[in-house]
């Protein structure tokens, strides 16, 4: 299997799992808009194709490999976020665009630098296709990468697209040094959110305490190294969003999720408190202190 891999996108993301299946003997080939080569070319043969751009670019990579993929090649989306256009996840528009490939979705607590730097982490493999699942586990574990299985993509998928709202709003809790206390109750109640919409969408609600869910929360929420957590971070000092995103190395999907998130509250009653207020936090509608003020005076309700 050591060259039938291809990783599109050559950001963080990209780089970092192409180390990590090259731990396993791997050779993949990335691609990049930049290689000067043409993808729908590079995909014949390969196991699986896995996609780390981020989610702007998925749109554009699926139109390019229309009529290119083989039914048996497995599809694996690393991408978290969800298409401004249509409300869809990543792996939603892959399986619309190729519905009878297996569909891999990855996602966890996976901070590319620290996997860069060959820290040991754990992620999740999740399909409705089990042996999908069991061939990309044994492609990326390894002594430095603990992969588990899932049967719940959905689920898998949201819960890393989610806790990126919710560490944009950690981030700006560490920024106004709001404390421990404060830190565990945004995000406690982040997760509760995270579980209220995901559920809807249709992810089993242990999922979303598992790895890609929790875990993930845990490890965006508290890291500098976490883009998204940066964005609440520079709004919390008073930057405006365009001024925090002109210095950021890298995409906050957060910022794009949260718009998508609230059209979808709103549009079905899901009650998303800490969603909103990031909302009109990136909108520069409320300042961060202010936005503090309004999630403490809400009306009182039971846990
Ligand atoms: N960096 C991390 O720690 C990390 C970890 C897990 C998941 N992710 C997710 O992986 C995705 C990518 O993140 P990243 O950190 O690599 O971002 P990045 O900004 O470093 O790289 C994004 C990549 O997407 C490509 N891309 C964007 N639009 C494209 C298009 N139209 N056509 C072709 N390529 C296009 C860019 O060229 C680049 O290679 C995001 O959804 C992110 O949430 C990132
Ligand atoms: O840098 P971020 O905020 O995109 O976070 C990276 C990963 O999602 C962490 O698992």
């Amino acid at each position: 299997m050591n060259d039938r891999i291809i990783i599109i996108g050559a950001g963080a993301w990209g780089d970092a799992l192409s180390k990590l299946t090259q731990i396993n003997g791997c050779e993949p080939t990335i691609w990049s808009r930049s290689c000067g080569r043409v993808l729908s070319e590079m995909i014949t043969d390969r196991v699986a194709i896995i996609s780390a751009v981020s989610m702007s670019g998925v749109p554009a990579i699926i139109d390019r490999l229309h009529g290119a993929i083989e039914p048996n090649q497995i599809i694996v989306t690393a991408t978290k976020g969800l298409d401004a256009r249509t409300n869809l996840t990543p792996a939603q528009l892959w399986h619309q665009a190729f519905p009878n490939n297996p569909i891999v979705v990855l996602s966890g607590p996976n901070l590319s630098l620290e996997i860069q730097q060959g820290l040991p982490a754990a992620t999740v493999v999740a399909s409705h296709d089990v042996d999908a699942a069991n061939t990309i586990q044994t492609i990326f574990s390894s002594p430095k990468f603990r992969v588990y299985t899932n049967d719940d993509p959905i689920g898998v998928e949201l819960g890393g697209t989610i806790k990126n709202v919710i560490a944009i709003a950690a981030g700006t809790c560490d920024g106004l040094k709001l404390g421990d206390n404060a830190k565990s109750a945004l995000l406690t109640r982040g997760l509760a959110e995270i579980i209220r919409i995901g559920q809807y969408w249709g992810g089993k609600p242990e999922t979303f305490y598992g790895l890609s869910g929790l875990g993930d929360l845990l490890t965006t929420c508290n890291s500098p190294l976490s883009r998204n957590y940066q964005v609440g971070y520079g709004l919390a000092q008073g930057q405006t969003l365009s001024e925090v995103l002109a210095n950021l190395k890298g995409t906050a999907e957060g910022v794009n999720t949260t718009k998508v998130l609230i059209q979808i509250a709103d549009s079905n009653q899901i009650y998303m408190p800490i969603t909103v207020l990031v909302d009109r936090l990136l909108q520069g509608q409320i300042t961060a202190p202010e936005a503090i003020v309004a999630l403490m005076s809400r009306d009182r309700k039971s846990e």
